[in-house]
C-alpha cells in the first residue's frame, strides 16, 4: 500500500542540521512516550488508534444510521477542535457539494456547522436553509461553558423544542461532551439526550478521531472504520524513535530548524479546495499548540492556484520569512480532459485532450520551483489518495509531528492559556457575573 511521503529536498536544509537533532528526537520521543512531558496529562491521543473504545464505536454507527435514515438536515454545534476536524474529513473524503446533490445521491442528510461564530445573520439564514426539513443536532463540547457553541445550542434547542416537542426534540438532539461534569453533561443528563464522551486526556484539537469527529463524520456518510485504519497504521508507522525512518519526526525537525533560520511563517499549501478546512483544522492544532512563551511558528494556508493570484506575490517576492509546506493529493477523486476547439481563439489548444489533474501538477511544479528560486524552503507532503484511510494516518501524522515539533520547540504542546484572555474580557463586557471590575476598568479604556 502506498503511504503518506515527506520530502523536505526543496527546503535548503543541509544534512548536519538534521543530525544534530537526531539525539534530541529520541529523548524527546521516550518523553512523549513515557508520558513524562510537559502536558503529560493529554496524552490520550497517543494510543487512542490502538485501544479507543470499541463498544463506543459501533454506538456511533448505530447512531448516525438512525440520523441518516430520519433527518433531511443535520446540524453540528462546535467551535475549534470540537468542529474543524470534522468540518475536515467531510469536505476532504467526500463530495464538493454534499450538500446540494440531489438526496438519493447523498444518501446522508446536509449538513451544516454552527456554533463557531457570533454572527446573527448566519443563524437567521441557516434557520431558513432548514425550514420544512427534518432536523438533528449535535452539540459538542468539551468543556460544555464555551460561549460560541453554548449560544448556538439555546437557539436551535428552542427552536428543536419548538418544531417537534420537547420529548421527541431530545430524541434528535446528541450531545458529545465529558464523561461525567459540566453544564452540557447536566443538560443531557436531565433531558436524556444520547451522548458520547470526550476522553479526558485528549484535547480538543487532538479529538477529530473521538466520537467529537467520527459522529459527524459518519452521519456525513464516510466510513469511519477506514479512518481509524489509518490512523491505527499511522501509529505503527510513526511509532519509531529514530529520525531516518520517522517521516513524521522528520516534518517536525525540519519546520524548527527553519524557524531557527528565521522562517517564523508556516504557509500550508494546497491544490485542492477539499482540503480548505483541513488547512483550519491543522491551523488550530499548531497555533494552539505551539504559539506561547513568546515562541511559534504563525501557522497559515493559501490554496493554490487561486491563491497564486493573489497572495503569489508576498510568497515569491516579499519578505523572506516564510516557509511553504505543500499538501499534495498524488491521485486526486477525479480528472476530466480538456475540450478541443477548432478555432483556438482562446490558443489553448496546446492544452487539448491533456488531463486537468495534469495542469494542477504542473502548476504545483512550477510554483515550487518559482517560490525556491524566490528564497521560499518548501516542505511537501503527498498523500495517495483524499480517502478515509489517508485521511486517518494524516492526522495522526500531523498530531504526532505537532507533539514533537511543540517540545523541540520548548513549549508544553497540550496547554492553551493564551485563549482565555479575549473570553475574560468579553465576559467583563457582557457583563457577566463576576467580572464587573475588570468590566469597569475595560469599558474605561474603550469609551474615555
Ligand atoms: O469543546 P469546548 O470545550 O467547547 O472547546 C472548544 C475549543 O475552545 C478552545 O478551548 C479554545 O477557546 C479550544 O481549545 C477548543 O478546541
Amino acid at each position: 500500500m502506498k503511504d503518506i511521503r515527506f520530502d523536505y529536498s526543496n527546503a535548503d536544509v543541509k544534512r548536519h542540521e538534521i543530525e544534530n537533532l537526531k539525539a534530541q528526537v529520541r529523548q524527546l520521543h521516550h518523553m512523549l512516550h513515557k508520558k513524562t512531558g510537559a502536558g503529560n496529562d493529554f496524552l490520550g491521543w497517543l494510543d487512542y488508534p490502538k485501544d479507543y473504545d470499541q463498544e463506543e464505536f459501533q454506538r456511533i454507527f448505530t447512531v448516525a444510521e438512525r440520523i441518516r435514515k430520519n433527518s433531511d438536515a443535520f446540524i453540528i454545534i462546535g467551535i475549534g477542535g470540537s468542529y474543524a476536524g470534522a468540518r475536515a474529513a467531510i469536505e476532504m473524503v467526500g463530495h464538493t457539494f454534499h450538500n446540494l446533490l440531489p438526496k438519493e445521491k447523498r444518501n446522508a442528510p446536509e449538513i451544516y456547522f454552527v456554533g463557531h461564530n457570533l454572527s446573527a445573520t448566519y443563524y437567521q439564514h441557516l434557520m431558513e436553509v432548514i425550514e420544512n426539513k427534518d432536523v438533528s443536532i449535535c452539540v459538542i463540547s468539551k468543556s460544555g461553558t464555551t460561549t460560541e457553541p453554548a449560544i448556538a445550542f439555546r437557539l436551535l434547542r428552542a427552536y428543536m423544542e419548538g418544531k417537534y416537542g420537547e420529548a421527541e426534540a431530545n430524541q434528535r438532539i446528541y450531545a458529545v461532551t465529558d464523561g461525567q461534569k459540566g453544564a452540557l453533561r447536566q443538560l443531557a443528563r436531565e433531558k436524556r439526550y444520547e451522548t458520547f464522551v470526550i476522553p479526558d486526556d485528549i484535547g480538543g484539537r487532538y479529538s477529530v478521531l473521538t466520537a467529537v469527529g467520527l459522529l459527524p463524520i459518519a452521519v456525513a456518510g464516510i466510513d469511519i472504520r477506514k479512518i481509524m485504519a489509518g490512523a491505527k497504521d499511522a501509529w505503527e508507522a510513526y511509532h519509531g524513535e529514530d529520525l531516518e525512518g520517522n517521516p513524521c519526526y522528520q516534518y517536525a525537525v525540519l519546520r524548527n530548524i527553519l524557524y531557527s533560520k528565521g522562517k517564523v511563517i508556516e504557509v500550508l499549501a494546497s491544490y485542492e479546495p477539499s482540503l480548505h478546512y483541513l488547512a483550519e483544522w491543522w491551523k488550530q492544532l499548531y497555533g494552539e499548540s505551539e504559539g506561547k512563551d513568546g515562541k511559534g511558528i504563525f501557522p497559515a494556508s493559501v490554496e493554490f492556484s487561486t491563491d497564486l493570484h493573489s497572495m503569489g506575490q508576498l510568497l515569491q517576492d516579499g519578505r523572506r520569512n516564510i516557509f511553504e509546506t505543500v499538501l499534495r493529493i498524488e491521485k486526486p477523486k477525479e480528472d476530466i480532459r480538456i475540450v478541443e476547439d477548432e478555432d483556438n481563439v482562446d490558443g489553448l489548444n496546446f492544452l487539448s485532450l491533456k488531463s486537468l489533474n495534469e495542469v494542477n501538477d504542473h502548476a504545483f511544479e512550477g510554483t515550487l520551483l518559482a517560490h525556491t528560486d524566490g528564497g521560499v524552503p518548501n516542505l511537501v507532503i503527498s498523500i495517495p489518495e483524499a480517502t478515509p484511510y489517508y485521511f486517518g494516518k494524516l492526522v495522526y501524522f500531523f498530531e504526532k509531528a505537532c507533539a514533537m515539533s511543540g517540545y523541540i520547540l520548548g513549549v508544553n504542546p497540550f496547554d492553551q492559556p493564551g485563549v482565555e484572555d479575549y473570553k475574560k474580557n468579553m465576559f467583563a463586557l457582557l457583563g457577566k457575573p463576576g467580572y464587573e471590575a475588570l468590566g469597569k476598568s475595560l469599558r474605561e479604556r474603550l469609551y474615555k
